[in-house]
């Protein structure tokens, strides 16, 4: 059996709008057992059950899961149009859905790995994060989830004939799901070297609370509500903080005035508000000096999920930010999370 692990991911981290990304401590999981001596009657040769967060909504047919349709992008820019043998993908997720923890991040990675493994491609973790940036556009989730901790993240600049190979519509990447024409075409592949990461240090004390309401905020809603243009007041704002952030964060023992102020931002969480009830209230009000052991607070990647990263009191600055938001009657589970340092892992068994 082949084991693929990925981390949840938190991106923006404050001012890091999709830039910073942290890989954090839930995991998706895919069990895939591969069957070399044959082919099945089943679609595309995959069959596929899930357990976990999704259940209900997730569908479960090869060519409209987006894990397995992200697998098929891969193997048919290799030339093969179905999984190669009958492959069997069990996933175990808890990762939420559309709660801002890069759990759409996390499928689209687990589909690379998984193409990579069933065809027996050889990928290199720079060549695949190249596929993961042709289905998510922004490299924040992505890169923490593949290669794991605290991470920033930029787009290269493209040659005109790649910048068109990277702009085509989603729906020629992915493979059609059911009803959908199958061209018969290989699609696109990705440039190389579309996007690159560089991990920076975590100081050891600083864990991750994350407050994660029972609704869901879908990210490309989220990014709807953002500007086209900023002033260059709110831009050199957010450009002042992000030098600072990911120094402050990796400082041990954490100065946490400074981490706070290093997590302000203009450029996405004051446009977000609108689609979260509290957030305002949430940011302004809960400070490492009202509550000690509070380092910082943001909203993680699009939301609704809060993140405040401390180094004590966990279950009291929970708690306070569960009361702002029971207020505007919204439920919320918590959890203590730790960088993923690892990112992704393949094992064998
Ligand atoms: N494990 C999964 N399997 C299949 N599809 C998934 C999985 N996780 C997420 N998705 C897809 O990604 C969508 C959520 O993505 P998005 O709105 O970007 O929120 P998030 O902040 O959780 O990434 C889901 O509605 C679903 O279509
Ligand atoms: N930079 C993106 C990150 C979206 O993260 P997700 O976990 O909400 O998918 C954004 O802020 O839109």
């Amino acid at each position: 059996m082949i084991t693929i692990r990925v981390p949840c991911s938190s991106a923006n981290i404050g001012p890091g709008f999709d830039v910073i990304g942290l890989a954090l401590s839930i995991w998706l999981e895919l069990q895939v057992e591969v069957n070399e001596a044959k082919s099945s009657d089943s679609l595309l040769n995959c069959v596929i059950s899930y357990e976990g967060q999704g259940a209900e909504e997730v569908p479960l047919t090869a060519d409209s899961n987006l894990i397995t349709r992200t697998a098929l992008y891969v193997l048919r820019c290799h030339g093969q149009r179905a999984f190669p043998v009958e492959t069997k993908v069990h996933i175990i997720n808890t990762i939420p859905l559309g709660r801002g923890l890069g759990s759409s991040g996390a499928a689209v990675v687990a589909g690379v790995l998984l193409g990579n493994e069933v065809g027996k491609l050889g990928l290199t973790k720079a060549r695949m994060l190249d596929y993961c940036l042709m289905i998510e556009r922004h490299p924040d989730n992505v890169a923490a989830a593949l290669y794991g901790g605290f991470v920033g993240t930029y787009l290269n600049d493209l040659s005109p004939e790649d910048t068109e190979r990277k702009e085509i519509p989603l729906s020629e990447v992915l493979p059609a799901p059911a009803g959908g024409q199958d061209t018969g075409r290989n699609p696109p592949e990705p440039p190389i070297g579309i996007g690159h990461y560089m991990k920076f240090p975590w100081a050891k004390e600083i864990k991750a609370i994350a407050i994660i309401p029972q609704f869901e905020v879908a990210t490309a809603k989220a990014r709807q509500v953002l500007p086209d243009s900023y002033s260059r007041a709110d831009v050199v704002f957010n450009l002042q903080r992000i030098a600072l952030l990911p120094m402050a964060l990796g400082k041990s023992p954490p100065e946490a005035e400074q981490i706070y102020l290093a997590m302000q931002d203009k450029v996405h969480q004051p446009y977000r508000k609108g689609l979260i009830p509290g957030l305002s209230e949430i940011l302004q009000s809960v400070t490492p000096k009202s509550h000690s052991g509070l380092c910082g607070i943001c909203l993680s990647g699009a939301g609704p999920t809060i993140l405040a990263l401390a180094t004590e009191n966990f279950d009291s600055i929970a708690k306070v930010i569960l009361d702002i938001f029971a207020k505007q009657d919204i439920k919320c589970d918590w959890k203590l999370l730790e960088p993923a340092e690892d990112g992704s892992t393949v094992t064998y068994s």
